[in-house]
């Protein structure tokens, strides 16, 4: 190498005598340059897994979990199925950037994603088919040699390898060097104070330092990955070209993100759960970030952590910035994929699939409906599948929507399940360990009592949770099997009891509301308030379609008129505009939680500036809510409070509905299962079978 590095202050691309090329960079740099978002699903990691992810061009679908009838749809620059290979997504979203480098721009390429999503597959890969590193270290060197294969004087290179673990900078390349700072020159260039850089000129010279280096990175056993990285690791790669008399300097950053995660379900407890916490943290920073530059904001919080400091110069501007985000596909890892497709992307739609719901089960239709989108039998994993396989085994007499349905509610709440048992373990190991340190330390000295004691709470939620589903499921298998058995042509049955038969539902549901509305006609008081019950939020105006349409307009009328007014299509109706309207709200009050500032929060009904405040932290720390249940893992939460938070009224309004179990029912639903309208359906549908007194013969 015929170059000294240059001082730091000399690394400024935009200087003004950097020539032509300098120049047009002074042009770009108003233009600001957004996070390009790509997404990779990793291949099922066993033969037989379920899958729940399906991609199509630049969309990635899954179901939406709150109301089975519909598709959630993301868009992205690019999406890179399971099929993909590591050269298919260098070549066409990486490549591209090495010039720019060349050219005395930053370039940073970033993995996101759960953890086990393949983050680190991507970027390290494995010595048959080498990642992102060592792609762009050898393509990089391939571009500075001469034609010759000879490296070329015009170029230096040098290497720098940190970890960020627990919001501190380790020095991957000196282990020592645990706690660096991370500094801004006068120029707005960021660096590590004390950082080894080694000089570089070949892709031999790289891998020789970094190999063992990267045994410095912290790792370790969670649940749902043996090597799990605890920390964000940063490749960097200073360029510096000399053309024309003048230096232009380069960055390039390659990241492997640590690991989103849900340490309900890694199982994560002490040190695992710190470390958690500063992941999550940072993560949820550098979405803030990436969101802000998208959205062409002149505020970008680079500062609130580590992560986001040291990309500051690298992110945004006049920087090439690729943010992978690797997904798992199987069923298990739903809500992971869900949260992350929602944090990779703030736009999707909502495709509604228009199959009937568990609550709109009816006699079998004469002939076969057409599906609506004609796919192929693998079109959606394997909930299409199931729909596909079922559609074709009575196709010769008539389609049953219901037993669709069915399986599809079967498998959603089999879905959760395994995720609350999961969270249960979770917790229970939490607060195991938390004893332990809680008996082998003095009381006084135990910082961790705090938390056990939210933990045992939170568990006892937990609990609650997956009794609800666990009720849930056996209550659905039974429709299902009730489903299965029934015979092409065969009015349909649906049995609650074992060998039980029960009218379609339109009778039930006229009769159920008939009883409700004599049941009304003696307090006109009561029904207002059940108005504000079933409201999930105060924040939203009490819904009602449903008693708009159907208990309001009639409760004055006589019992006569009333059966006129309430035609089963309109219950019908207005039950599916209610379910949609709640899942919106929830939807929207999620939204809220999520995005809006201390500020905004207070002005939530109930929250002061105190919970705010708490509310914010938590969502700082733990990332973003991802249901109203997660609201009572804050300290001081209660599950009582949250429940009025929720609902808007005073949690004793609740034993006045208990005479009614329907409506008592429909509540307790939506608060224990964090606003998911999808099982407030069932919890309707099931209680008007079973509950009320009605026999499955009425
Ligand atoms: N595209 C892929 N093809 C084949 N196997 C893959 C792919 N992506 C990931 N895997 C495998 O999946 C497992 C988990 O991947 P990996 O360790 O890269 O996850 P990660 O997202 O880095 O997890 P963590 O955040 O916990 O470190 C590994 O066994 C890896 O080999």
């Amino acid at each position: 190498m015929a170059f000294k590095p240059t001082s730091k202050a000399a690394r400024q691309p935009q200087s003004s005598d950097h020539g032509e090329s300098a120049k047009n960079l002074l042009a770009d740099k108003k233009q600001t340059s957004k996070v390009k978002v790509i997404v990779r699903v990793r291949p099922p990691l066993t033969e037989d897994a379920k899958v729940c992810v399906e991609t199509s061009d630049s969309k990635v679908e899954i179901f939406n979990h709150r109301n089975i009838k519909e598709t959630l749809q993301y868009e992205f620059s690019s999406v890179f199925d399971k099929t993909s290979t590591q050269q298919d997504i260098f070549s066409t979203s990486i490549r591209p950037l090495l010039e720019h480098a060349i050219n005395g721009e930053n370039v940073s390429i970033f993995a996101y994603g759960p953890t086990g999503a393949g983050k680190t597959y991507t970027m390290l890969g494995t010595e048959k088919d080498p990642g992102m590193i060592p792609r762009v270290v050898r393509t990089l060197f391939q571009s500075l040699h001469t034609p010759q294969g000879k490296p070329c004087e015009k170029h230096m290179v040098t290497f720098s390898f940190l970890e960020i673990y627990n919001e501190k900078v380790q020095d991957l390349l000196n282990p020592k060097e645990t706690d660096l700072p991370i500094r801004e020159d006068s120029s707005h260039n960021i660096f590590v104070a004390g950082l080894t850089e080694k000089l570089i000129g070949s892709y031999r010279e790289f891998s020789l330092l970094f190999g063992p280096a990267s045994n410095n990175r912290t790792v370790a056993a969670t649940k749902l990955n043996d090597h799990s990285s605890r920390s964000h690791s940063i490749v960097q790669l200073k360029v510096d070209t000399w053309k024309d008399n003048k230096v232009f300097h380069g960055k390039i950053y390659l990241i492997d993100l640590a690991g989103s995660e849900d340490n309900r379900r890694t199982g994560n407890s002490g040190v695992r759960l710190k470390e958690s916490g500063a992941i999550n943290k940072s993560l949820f920073v550098l979405g803030e970030v990436v969101d802000a530059i998208n959205n062409g904001l002149t505020r970008i919080p680079y500062r609130n952590s580590k992560l986001t400091r040291l990309l500051q110069d690298s992110v945004g501007g006049t920087c090439h910035s690729v943010m992978i985000t690797n997904i798992s596909p199987e069923e298990s890892f739903y809500f992971d994929t869900y949260c992350t497709l929602n944090f990779a992307s703030k736009s999707r739609r909502v495709i509604n699939n228009n199959l009937p719901s568990i609550s709109d089960v009816q006699p079998p239709s004469e002939k076969p409906r057409a599906l609506k989108r004609s796919k192929s039998a693998s079109d959606f994993g394997p909930v299409r599948n199931k729909q596909v396989k079922l559609i074709t085994s009575t196709s010769h007499s008539s389609l049953n929507p219901s037993v669709t349905d069915t399986v599809s509610s079967l498998r959603l709440a089999k879905g959760q399940h395994e995720h609350l048992e999961g969270t249960t373990r979770g917790h229970k190991q939490q607060a195991e360990s938390l004893l332990l340190q809680r008996h082998s330390q003095p009381a006084h000295e135990c910082q961790e009592l705090t938390a056990l004691k939210d933990l045992q709470h939170e568990l006892r939620a937990v609990k609650s949770q997956l009794q609800q589903l666990q009720q849930q499921q056996l209550l659905v298998r039974q429709h299902e099997t009730s489903n299965a058995s029934t015979t092409p042509g065969q009015p349909h049955k649906m049995h609650c009891k074992p060998v039980a038969r029960v009218p379609p539902i339109d009778k039930i549901i006229l009769k159920d509301l008939t009883n409700t509305l004599s049941l009304e006609e003696t307090t006109s008081h009561e029904e207002r308030k059940t108005e504000s019950t079933l409201s999930c939020s105060v924040l939203f105006s009490p819904s009602p379609v449903l008693f708009k349409k159907g208990f309001k307009s009639t409760a004055s009328a006589s019992s006569r008129q009333r059966q006129d007014c309430v035609t089963p299509s309109k219950i019908r109706k207005s039950l599916g505009e209610f379910q949609h309207q709640q899942q919106k709200q929830n939807e929207e009050f999620l939204e809220i939680l999520n995005t809006a500032p201390v500020k905004r929060l207070q002005e939530l009904h109930t929250v002061g500036t105190k919970r705010a405040r708490l509310i914010f932290e938590w969502r700082l720390k733990n990332g973003p809510f991802t249901s109203f249940g997660d609201l009572s893992m804050i300290p001081g939460f209660t599950d009582r409070y949250v429940q009025s938070l929720l609902q808007g009224t005073a949690s004793d309004d609740r034993s006045k509905w208990s005479e009614k179990p329907h409506q008592f029912q429909m509540t307790g639903a939506m608060s224990q299962t964090s606003g998911c309208s999808w099982t407030l359906a069932v919890h309707i549908s099931m209680n008007w079978l079973c509950g009320q007194g009605l026999t499955p013969e009425n």
